[in-house]
């Protein structure tokens, strides 16, 4: 069962402990009805025993000392877990290649870290109790054959029907749960559709509609599935008390016919198999909680090796690379992988090199291959073949960490951060001239290590991109399509005043670029058409 190994594999609990500490609560549980239906069978004959109150009141003692020492112990081991769980997920997220990261929908992602850990936090109580109420019932039913062992032939046949037919179900209910789940993963995908698009939706009421209508027959066929199951396992349940009732009647009419009990024997089965009513009801109870867990525990499982498999290099070396003189991309190639059936778009084989200090452009027409480029420049993407050399030294997988270190980006699918992350060191009154310099000053401020606001215009956004950019200080600055959004005054700026002035201070500059008024900027001049260089220039030639 994936649940139980997923928790097993994490926990630091031996089993031995967890066994023995169930058990005495379990036991403890038993112990209590062997007392009072003693006490009972006492009370009738009018025989009071300071001795039996003393021994209820000692097991009752033991039952909720163990009880809560169970409960108290799984529910903090289960949320620690937990916890574990998702940040190794975060962690392996973290060091995933983007390539393969960008294929695994974020809705998965989304329903791995965050829906199905919820899932298993909120039905570890219900699996514990489940699990316990399995061992009571065991020893109940030990208690039975020692009270009369026709009884106890009775309650073995009802509740192997009664199981076989439960496990049977269950099969079932369980295969349609995964169903129910793959279709609620596509909703959501549905969902940030809908909510990432609202604007594009807002403007085009046929979209919105074919969406809408779209997202509803997810909804609507998730819901069926769903719907399925739980009558499935509210049958199943009705089926299971059905058997329990019969199987007391059982106990009261047939045990007579089988075999010369006295009454008190009779009373004392019955009362045990009303006892049995609890601990079988949470027992079967928990299967469904304990089914949905295992699905989770499943899906998490699932994307946790999805997640190891896309992480190249999980051990990265320090290979202590600050600075350069050259990086060569000799006979570079990359392919994209293509599921549909279509070519995918590849580039290469690429000779390049980068020179320290020097102004690099990447031009050419839109899908020419210049984002992708420059994300295998700087590391995001791996080549298939060729390699990268950093002054002659190649780069191998576990070197890519530092080797990423050189660079400072800002791509055209730049993320903006509330927090200046990694930068806690920033001096105020650097932040303050790259405010001032960006025409942000004023604007947003930097205020304990995290900006003031990020409620700017699209152009004063990615000059915030670029002042993060900037206060990481690196060697190498590489952006695409940085200009893009920015008023004629500020491109010129970027282009004539910012992008020569971090030249002189030693950065080099790598950036895709459209912008043909500004190409003489550039040192060199690449020029991309259908992922291969045409031409490679100096800029006057150009
Ligand atoms: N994640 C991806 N998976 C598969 N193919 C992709 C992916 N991203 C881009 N492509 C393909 O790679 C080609 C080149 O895309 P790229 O973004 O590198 O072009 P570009 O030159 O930067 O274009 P633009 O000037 O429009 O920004 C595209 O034609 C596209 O088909």
């Amino acid at each position: 069962m994936k649940l139980y190994e997923l928790l097993r594999q994490q926990s630091d609990i031996p089993n031995r402990t967890i066994v023995l500490v169930i058990g005495i609560a379990a036991i403890s549980n038993v112990g209590v009805l062997a007392v009072i239906n003693n006490a009972a069978q006492h009370a009738a004959e009018q025989v009071h025993s300071f001795r039996e109150l003393a021994l209820f009141i000692l097991t009752l003692l033991i039952f909720v000392v163990s009880e809560r020492a169970v409960l108290r112990t799984s529910t903090r081991e289960v949320e620690s877990i937990l916890h574990r769980l998702r940040m190794r997920m975060m962690s392996r997220i973290r060091h995933a290649d983007l390539l393969p990261l960008e294929s695994i929908g974020r809705a998965q992602i989304d329903a791995g870290v965050a829906k199905e850990t919820l899932v298993i936090s909120q039905a570890a109580p219900v699996v514990i109790m489940g699990i316990q109420s399995a061992i009571v019932v065991f020893f109940v039913l030990l208690y039975l054959a020692w009270l009369s062992p026709w009884a106890f032939i009775l309650a073995v046949g009802f509740l192997s029907i009664a199981v076989t037919v439960h496990f049977n179900k269950l099969k079932l209910v369980n295969a349609e749960l995964h169903e129910a789940l793959r279709q609620e993963n596509r909703m959501f995908d549905a969902v940030s559709d809908i909510l990432e698009g609202f604007k594009e939706i807002k403007m085009n009421a046929a979209r919105s509609n074919e969406l809408y209508t779209f997202l509803n027959q997810i909804s609507e066929s998730a819901t069926t599935l769903k719907i399925t199951t739980k009558t499935r396992q509210a049958d199943h349940i009705i089926w299971t008390q059905a058997m329990f009732f019969l199987l007391v009647a059982s106990i009261i009419f047939l045990l007579p016919q089988f075999s010369v009990s006295h009454n008190e024997v009779v009373l004392q089965a019955t009362t045990t198999i009303v006892f049995l009513l609890g601990p079988l009801s949470m027992l079967v109870g928990s299967m469904p909680v304990m089914a949905d867990a295992n699905a989770a525990a499943e899906n998490i499982d699932a994307m946790d090796r999805e997640l190891e498999r896309i992480t190249r290099t999980p051990h990265p070396i320090r290979t202590g690379i600050t600075r350069f003189d050259q990086i060569t991309l000799e006979t570079l190639t990359f392919n994209y992988a293509s599921n549909t059936g279509d070519t995918p778009f590849g580039i290469g084989p690429i000779e390049l090199d980068i020179r320290s200090g020097e102004i690099l452009f990447l031009t050419g027409g839109n899908g020419t291959g210049k984002s992708t480029l420059l994300k295998l420049i700087v590391g995001l993407y791996f080549p298939e073949k060729g390699s990268i050399r950093v002054d002659g030294i190649p780069i191998t997988d576990t070197g890519y960490d530092d080797y990423r270190s050189l660079f400072s980006i800002v791509f055209s699918d730049y993320h903006l951060f509330q927090r200046l992350y990694g930068l806690s060191e920033v001096d105020s009154r650097r932040v303050d001239s790259l405010l001032q310099e960006l025409g942000l000053a004023g604007k947003v401020s930097v205020l304990d290590g995290g900006f003031s606001t990020l409620d700017l215009s699209t152009g004063q956004r990615k000059r915030l991109a670029l002042l993060v950019a900037l206060l990481e200080d690196r060697p190498i600055m590489v952006f695409d399509e940085w200009a893009a959004d920015q008023d004629p005054i500020f491109r010129k700026k970027f282009y004539e005043e910012m992008l020569p002035a971090w030249k002189s201070s030693g950065k080099t500059i790598v950036a895709a670029t459209h912008d043909d008024r500004y190409f003489s900027v550039a040192d060199r001049i690449v020029a991309l058409e259908n992922g291969r260089i045409q031409t490679s220039s100096p800029a006057p030639d150009l």
